[in-house]
């Protein structure tokens, strides 16, 4: 099914989901290896990534060609059960991805806003653009750390924004975040959104809809290429 600028795809299984995004991925890091002979490859957190990260991590590409870093990240060190850096390491870095290098959004600062100019900086000379993101999405809308009652939302949902990487305080989220921004995500040469459950998908139906927009449709609304969305219940 393709519609307003995503297309969808279910799965009968979040197994076959897994497989088949991390083939994607696959692909797409392996002819960025060949075109340009680097990958850059940026993952979501949270809960539901871990499957496909195991898939992911025993592709057989040249994984020491290839740089992962976040989508977002909480203000929390690795050491945090909250940390996506965390899951990144312990679910995509290892077998054949653990020749890969990581490039953390997180750095131990004063504050989320000391760590984003830390980020901002190291992330700099990474080989940008994106050759593939793969986004989540919360039960309120938000994707990345796009939360909808962050205090600087507009500036975080900016298309034209200069920055790569963004602070993030919202009440909601938790914690202050790090985020990859808008500007960054959307030209990615892939840009996925894996979902999973029925929740989810009334969330992304609605949010769809026309109602008020949340960050997921304004990143699906910015995006120049349609964002594949993978769901399986
Ligand atoms: O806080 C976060 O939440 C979203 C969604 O997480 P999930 O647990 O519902 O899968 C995630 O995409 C994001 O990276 C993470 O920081």
């Amino acid at each position: 099914m393709a519609a307003n600028g995503y297309s969808w795809t279910e799965f009968p299984t979040r197994e076959a989901l897994a497989e088949a995004l991390a083939g994607q991925v696959a692909d797409r890091l392996a002819d960025a290896i060949e075109r340009r002979g680097a990958g850059l490859l940026a993952v979501s957190g949270g809960t539901t990534p871990g499957r496909f990260f195991e898939a992911l991590s025993s592709r057989p590409i040249a994984w020491d060609k290839v740089t992962v870093t976040l989508v977002d990240e909480r203000f929390v060190p690795p050491s945090s059960p909250r940390s996506n850096a965390a899951l990144v390491a312990e679910k995509l870095l290892r077998d054949k991805a653990s020749a890969a290098r990581f490039a953390p959004l997180y750095h131990a600062a004063d504050s989320a806003a000391e760590a984003a100019s830390q980020a901002e900086a190291d992330l700099s000379a990474l080989p940008w653009p994106l050759d593939a993101a793969v986004l989540g999405m919360g039960t309120d809308g938000h994707t990345a750390s796009f939360f909808p009652d962050a205090d600087t939302l507009a500036t975080l949902l900016d298309p034209a924004g200069g920055r790569t990487i963004l602070p993030v305080d919202a009440p909601s989220a938790g914690e202050p975040r790090v985020t990859l921004s808008m500007t960054r995500l959307i030209e990615a040469g892939f840009l996925a959104l894996h979902i999973e459950g029925a929740e989810k998908r009334a969330v992304f139906e609605t949010a769809m809809g026309s109602g008020d927009k949340k960050p997921i449709r304004a990143v699906i609304e910015a995006s120049p290429r349609p964002v594949k969305v993978f769901w399986a219940a």
